[in-house]
């Protein structure tokens, strides 16, 4: 089973990551890593620390001569914040001393960890609250989800995003109009979705959207407010049989879930039509069973290639919401946690939207999940005796 923990803080000299359970013989570099590293920091609407932030894990075990060797693999990245930044971080963030020469962060943003962080952990700081909650910890998870993708990617398993709505502006019947942009594409593979995607500065698939988003993004900016939206990941490559319905613990929808909620500023998840399939009636949800080339195949995929928590053989859909940015110039009313006196919120260097960074994210925490799945069903120590199991399924 692969598994991985993160540490390291925003503005902390580096962040750290250790993956474990990766099976042996997976061809994996750096430079592998780094092109989803430098995808994470693309998007109209980030800040401006994605501008300088140059993101490259440094692998320093579990890999020999280019393949994994079925040891933990331990990764580094360093903040360049940490050194460049003007704000003194390497005091601010100092292990030792008793912090008496740093002005403590007393007023707390709405939406962000600040206020709950101090009052779960009693600091009278805000700070330490904003250093680890920071989504800064995506970059370092990025790299640990991604031996997963790239054992996925062994076995022909492609995963793609991209952006459907920002603020107003997006599809109106996502699981309809996206399909009809998509849909060319599943052919190909997932992976042929997210390098169109990447061309656009909002990773939008359609162009007009596109523009729409960026420039509601350009006066929502100007208003010193932010913006969340909806994105799509689409899966493709899945053989039928992954995940269980023995267990609710070991359904993939609620695995999915999971990892996609515990990822910042997340806030819903579907599948396939997900809500939509509220509003409608049987017929027009389920999708109809067909016996083709000695293969069962459906002849929709409503459901998003999931049934019973198991892989269905089908493109697996999954969109979600991520909220407006909590981080914003225009303040908005909250407390002093020192005074309890009512102040405006502070303003720190911030992304306006993140959505078309934070897409890449997705892409890559849904990656361990669907690799244990398939651990699960054709595992073993080595790629070999995946492979063999693999063929002879
Ligand atoms: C890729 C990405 C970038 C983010 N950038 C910022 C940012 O620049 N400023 C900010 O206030 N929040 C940002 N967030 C959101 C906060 O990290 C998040 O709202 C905060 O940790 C509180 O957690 P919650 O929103 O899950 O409750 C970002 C989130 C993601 C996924
Ligand atoms: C550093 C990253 O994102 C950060 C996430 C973040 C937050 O509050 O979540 C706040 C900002 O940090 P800073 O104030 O240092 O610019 C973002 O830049 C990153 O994605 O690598």
């Amino acid at each position: 089973m692969i598994r991985y923990l993160t540490a390291g803080e925003s503005h902390g000299p580096k962040i750290t990551g250790i993956v474990e359970g990766v099976p042996a013989g997976l061809e994996l570099s750096e430079d592998d890593i780094a092109l989803h590293l430098a995808r994470r920091q693309k998007g109209y609407g980030r800040g401006g620390r994605m501008a300088f932030e140059k993101d490259r894990a440094e692998i320093s075990s579990g890999v020999r001569f280019g393949k994994t060797t079925g040891a933990p693999i331990a990764m580094q990245m360093p903040n360049r914040a940490y050194e460049k930044d003007d704000a003194g971080w390497p005091k601010v963030m100092n292990k030792e001393g008793d912090g008496a020469d740093v002005d403590p962060i007393t007023v707390p943003r709405p939406g962000h960890a600040d206020l709950i962080g101090i009052q779960k952990y009693r600091y009278n700081d805000i700070r330490p609250s904003i250093e680890r909650s920071s989504a800064r910890e995506t970059a370092i998870r990025v790299a640990c989800c991604f031996p997963a993708r790239k054992l996925l990617k062994h076995f022909g398993i492609e995963i793609g995003g991209h952006v459907i709505r920002i603020g107003s502006s997006g599809y109106e019947k996502p699981w309809e109009d996206v399909r009809n942009l998509v849909d060319p594409m599943l052919k190909d593979g997932a992976e042929t979705v997210f390098k169109a995607a990447d061309e656009s500065p909002v990773r939008c698939l359609d162009e007009e959207l596109t523009q729409k988003m960026r420039d509601e993004i350009i006066v929502r900016r100007k208003e010193g407010s932010s913006l969340g939206g909806h994105y799509e990941v689409v899966v493709t490559g899945l053989p039928a049989g992954l995940g269980s319905f023995v267990h609710w613990d070991r359904k993939l929808e609620g695995q999915l879930a999971q990892v996609i909620m515990g990822t910042q500023a997340m806030k819903g998840v579907e599948i396939g039509l997900g809500f939509e399939a509220g509003r409608r009636h049987g017929q027009e949800v389920h999708d109809e069973i067909t016996y083709e080339d000695g293969n069962y195949r459906r002849g929709s995929n409503r459901l998003g290639g999931l049934e019973g928590g198991v892989t269905t053989g089908m493109p697996l859909i999954i969109r979600g919401v991520m909220k407006p940015i909590p981080t914003m110039l225009t303040p908005i009313k909250t407390v002093d946690i020192e005074t309890k006196e009512e102040k405006d919120t502070r303003y720190e260097r911030s992304d306006v939207c993140a959505l078309p960074r934070a897409v890449v994210v997705i892409e890559n925490v849904i990656a361990p999940v669907l690799a244990n799945a398939f651990l699960d069903k054709f595992g073993g120590d080595s790629i070999e005796e995946i492979e063999e199991r693999y063929q002879a399924r």
